[in-house]
Formats: C-alpha cells, sequence, structure tokens
C-alpha cells in the first residue's frame, strides 16, 4: 500500500534483529546529549521538538575522495559546524545492509528521473547502484516529541535523491502528504497517508518523494513502550523505552560539493528547494531554487536571494539524463508512470 500510493517503499525486519538492537541501544545512549535545532522563524526563535545528530562515512567505499566531509559541516541551517562524528561501527553495518536493499529496489523500479545522479555505478564488483556517505539522526522521547512538515532540502543531495530512513525503538507514525501543484488545485486534493514504524524498519523515501510529497512525524496521544528483543548486556534485563531513534542514510553528491554552492549576498550558502507548486513531475521541467538561508539564524534578517537552478550552466551531473542523452523520463515501459491526476 505504501509504494501504491507515495514515491515510498517500506521494508519490515531490516537488519539482523541483533544489530537493530545494538544499533538502537549504542545511538539511544549517545542522542541523549543530541541538540535541538535552532532557527529564526520571522522575529521568532525557535527549537526543533526533537534531538538530531549528523554522522559522515569514513569511507563510501568508492575511492579516496573525501571531500562530502566537508558538505557534512553544513547541515545545520547553513552555518559551518565542527566535523561530525565518523559512522560508528553498527551504524557501518547497518549501512552496507541498506545500500543493498535500496539498490535491489532501484533495480526493480519501471524508470529513473532525468535528473538523478548517474556517476554512482563505478563497475565494481559489487554493484551498487545507490550509496550512503552521510547520515543525519533523530531522537524523539515520549509521544510529544515530533518533526513539522517538510520536505528535505537538496543542497546536498541534488534533485531526485533517494533517501533510506531506519526506525529504531519505539513505534511512530510517519505522515506523508502530496503538494498539488498550483494547477490542479482545483480538480483533486491530498490525501495524508499515515504509516507506523515499527522498530527495524525501513522506509526508502524514492526519486521525487522530496519533490512531491511533505513528510513529518506527528506528536501522539498514546504510545506503546518498546521493549527490546535483547539485554542490552549478555545476562542483562529487558528495558523498555519510549524512545524512537530515526537514521536517515544519505548520498551527498560529488556534483553538489560546498564550493559549488551559490552564496547569496549575506555571503553564506543557498539552499536548495524545489518548486514544489509548478513541477512537472519528473518531466525534466522541474524547477529548483537556490533560496537565501541567513534568515534562520541571522535574526530572521535575510537578503531574499531566489535563483533557478540551471543544471548545465552550473556545470552539474552526470545525471541519468546526460548519459542515457534522453529528453523526459527514462523509462522502460509507459504503464508504469506513476498517475499524477
Ligand atoms: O524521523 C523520521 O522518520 C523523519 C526524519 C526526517 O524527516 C528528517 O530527518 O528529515
Ligand atoms: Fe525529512
Amino acid at each position: 500500500m505504501v509504494a501504491e500510493h507515495t514515491p515510498c517503499t517500506m521494508h519490515l525486519s531490516a537488519l539482523p534483529s541483533e544489530l537493530a538492537s545494538k544499533l538502537f541501544y549504542s545511538l539511544e545512549e549517545s542522542s541523549r546529549d543530541w541538540q535541538r535545532n535552532k532557527w529564526w522563524l520571522f522575529d521568532r526563535l525557535v527549537e526543533s521538538p526533537h534531538r538530531t545528530s549528523f554522522f559522515v562515512r569514513q569511507t563510501d567505499g568508492v575511492g579516496d575522495d573525501k571531500s562530502w566531509h566537508e558538505s557534512a559541516q553544513y547541515w545545520y541551517n547553513g552555518r559551518k559546524t565542527d566535523p561530525p562524528d565518523v559512522f560508528p561501527s553498527e551504524m557501518e553495518e547497518a549501512c552496507r545492509i541498506i545500500e543493498r536493499m535500496v539498490s535491489e529496489e532501484l533495480r526493480r523500479r519501471p524508470f529513473r528521473y532525468p535528473l538523478e545522479w548517474a556517476g554512482g555505478d563505478t563497475g565494481s564488483a559489487d554493484d551498487l547502484l545507490w550509496r550512503a556517505n552521510v547520515a543525519a539522526s533523530n531522537r524523539y522521547e515520549g509521544r510529544n516529541d515530533s518533526v513539522g512538515w517538510h520536505s528535505d532540502h537538496m543542497t546536498y543531495l541534488g534533485p531526485y535523491c533517494t533517501i533510506a530512513s531506519l526506525s529504531l525503538g519505539t513505534r511512530r507514525t510517519f505522515s506523508l502528504r502530496e503538494v498539488i501543484p498550483s494547477h490542479e488545485t482545483e480538480t483533486r486534493s491530498a490525501q495524508t497517508f499515515n504509516i507506523p514504524l515499527p522498530h527495524n524498519s525501513l522506509v526508502i523515501m524514492h526519486a521525487s518523494c522530496q519533490e512531491r510529497f511533505k513528510h513529518s512525524i506527528p506528536p501522539q496521544s498514546a504510545m506503546d513502550m518498546y521493549r527490546p528483543a535483547h539485554p542490552r548486556f549478555p545476562g542483562g534485563p529487558i528495558e523498555p523505552s519510549n524512545c524512537r531513534i530515526n537514521v536517515t542514510f544519505r548520498f551527498y553528491r560529488p556534483d553538489f560539493r560546498p564550493p559549488s554552492i551559490p552564496r547569496c549576498k549575506c555571503g553564506i550558502p543557498t539552499v536548495l528547494r524545489a518548486d514544489m507548486k509548478n513541477r512537472s513531475d519528473g518531466g525534466g521541467k522541474d524547477k529548483y531554487w537556490w533560496s537565501c538561508y541567513a534568515g534562520a539564524q541571522n535574526d530572521g534578517k535575510s537578503c531574499n536571494l531566489w535563483q533557478v537552478l540551471d543544471m548545465e550552466a552550473e556545470g552539474r551531473g552526470p545525471t541519468i539524463e546526460s548519459m542515457q542523452g534522453s529528453k523526459g523520463r527514462v523509462e522502460e515501459s509507459s504503464s508504469n508512470i506513476p498517475d499524477s491526476g
């Protein structure tokens, strides 16, 4: 049902059960002092209703290039931060399994979008179609921690990214809702899909999810405690928890490295957003905007820059389109194009 109604797929029991427990325990402990993001909303300083942290992978297995480590320092409100932590060993192990799952799922997809990254296939023996090199992580404690409606910024991910989101600990609801393009608001309205995410489940937000849908983790009026299948230490007690840990594995694209990100008049890197209201649903004419992000960190003051992303003029790629020389969707069967009406 998830795949039928949304640009996501849902995978239960993603990791071996013992690895999922170990990763939950290690992140549950380290996340107690993760930060709540703070940003300016108009003239008010607001704080995220959950804790968050960011990890970079020591290597993405492709080569020695570690330039995404620098991108990772900008994850927090466009402001340069201390170097983030490297994936702990259980996260690295989980990442390898998840890369395989995502690659298999990509192989099953009937088409790729023109602007998807196409430089990932290295011809190496492991033939992974998708790799992760960073992980943004969230901790939700109790019923009230949450994240509001948003789509993820594409600044370092580029258009039509694939994000793999692992849930550990107590079950929470993941809500998805399409943003209806302006020219269709008269003829149809959006539905909200509420997907319960149990411990050790993986949601893959496939290409077009960030362009077409917003997502959230709403506060809940009630929740079940999570009872781990394994004790924290051999022979120890099972400790129920009201905590959910989320790890979103992402690929920071080589053609969206920090030096290539336009800066606005405030002098800080802009953020890349999809024009969700004026999209063409993958037909290759989607619009993306580089926009000033100073407002979030600068007492709410911004230079209001909005500059259109121009993949060609900015020298970005290779994309599926540039590799296959195709305009519009790269597809095998037209019957598999999701109906946007
Ligand atoms: O916790 C989740 O499942 C969603 C987190 C999220 O949307 C994000 O980190 O951007
Ligand atoms: Fe998100």
